[in-house]
């Protein structure tokens, strides 16, 4: 992604780390020109992975960044563009609290790693720039891949994590999150606690709040997938019509994609949940990560 600026000149590094402060060290500090130049890197980048994941707006922007404690990184490529550089793409992570479902599903609070959003430039994927972010992103939180929580993975992401670290078999959850077998394998009585149980007339919330909070609340009634889609929004006539961005959810990141072909039930599309789906959750043996990859379209 080209911008009318030197991306060189923001970040030094291939792979920059920002957190809260949107700065990259001593270089920015002191430079407004610096930290909106960044901002803005981060915005569009941050639109773009929305487009691609055909979610109804951004989860990844400066100003949600500056709100979280979040860690992006950020990769360039310092060659092109004149030498000015562009940026490649990005990987979002931040640890929370989620209500998972081990595998005799029974709810555990834990607080992982999780990777929240991920993005390479349509025309750089395929090219192992994700995965150069990935791994920098496993030594620099020195953390395995199958230790961490996904939020809502797309098609694409899920055939990341098999292709690279052989992640496929999931621990069916009724949140959004996944997180693959050998998750609850190897973890400290401290990161895994079983959570309190269920009041009678609450509910567990299986899921930390989140910037996609304010969507969630839309759609209160009922925990992904079985929630009914939300009524067409007054949209603009130009608004992109999907299915997947009807879809909000409690436990979700609603507007995005299915996580998996046999979590994409019919009721995401607004019908109601259908019976094997939930025989289906219910019966630990039969994982709803026999992902059939030939059913998936990728854009
Ligand atoms: C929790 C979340 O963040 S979910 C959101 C994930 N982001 C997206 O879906 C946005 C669109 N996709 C992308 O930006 C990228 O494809 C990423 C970030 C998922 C992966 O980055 P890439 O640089 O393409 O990955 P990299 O080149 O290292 O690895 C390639 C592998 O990723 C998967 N992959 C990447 N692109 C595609 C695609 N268009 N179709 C299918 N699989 C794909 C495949 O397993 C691929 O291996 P293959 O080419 O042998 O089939």
């Amino acid at each position: 992604m080209e911008f009318p600026f030197d991306v060189n000149a923001l970040f030094s590094e291939r792979i920059t780390v920002l957190d809260q402060n949107l700065t990259t060290g001593r270089r920015s500090l002191g430079r407004p020109d610096h930290q909106h130049h960044i901002a803005t890197v981060i915005d569009e980048l941050g639109k773009a992975s929305a487009k691609a994941q055909q979610l109804a707006a951004p989860i990844t922007s400066a100003a949600k960044l500056q709100m979280n404690r979040h860690h992006l990184y950020l990769l360039k490529d310092g060659e092109s563009n004149g030498g000015r550089g562009v940026a490649v793409g990005f990987l979002k992570v931040g640890y929370k609290k989620l209500f998972l479902l081990d595998q005799r599903g029974a709810h555990v609070e834990t607080e992982p790693l999780c990777v929240l959003d991920f993005y390479v430039a349509e025309r750089l994927q395929r090219h192992g720039y994700g995965l150069e972010l990935f791994r920098w992103m496993l030594q620099h939180k020195r953390v395995d891949p199958v230790q961490m929580a996904y939020d809502r993975p797309s098609p694409k992401f899920l055939s990341f994590l098999e292709k690279h670290f052989g992640l496929k078999d999931s621990v069916p959850q009724v949140n959004n999150f996944v997180v693959f077998d050998g998750f609850f394998r190897n973890r400290s009585a401290v990161q895994l606690r079983k959570a309190p149980p269920r009041k009678p007339e609450g509910e567990i919330k299986p899921y930390s709040l989140t910037e996609r909070e304010a969507l969630r609340e839309e759609q209160k009634a009922l925990p992904w997938p079985f929630a009914r889609p939300a009524p067409p929004p007054p949209s603009p006539p130009h608004a992109q019509s999907s299915a997947f961005s009807r879809s909000l959810s409690v436990g979700s990141s609603p507007s995005r994609a299915p996580p998996h072909r046999s979590l994409a039930p019919s009721s995401y599309r607004g019908q109601s949940a259908h019976p094997q789906l939930i025989e289906s959750m219910n019966c630990r043996a039969r994982r709803t990560s026999s992902l059939n990859r030939s059913q998936i379209s990728f854009n």
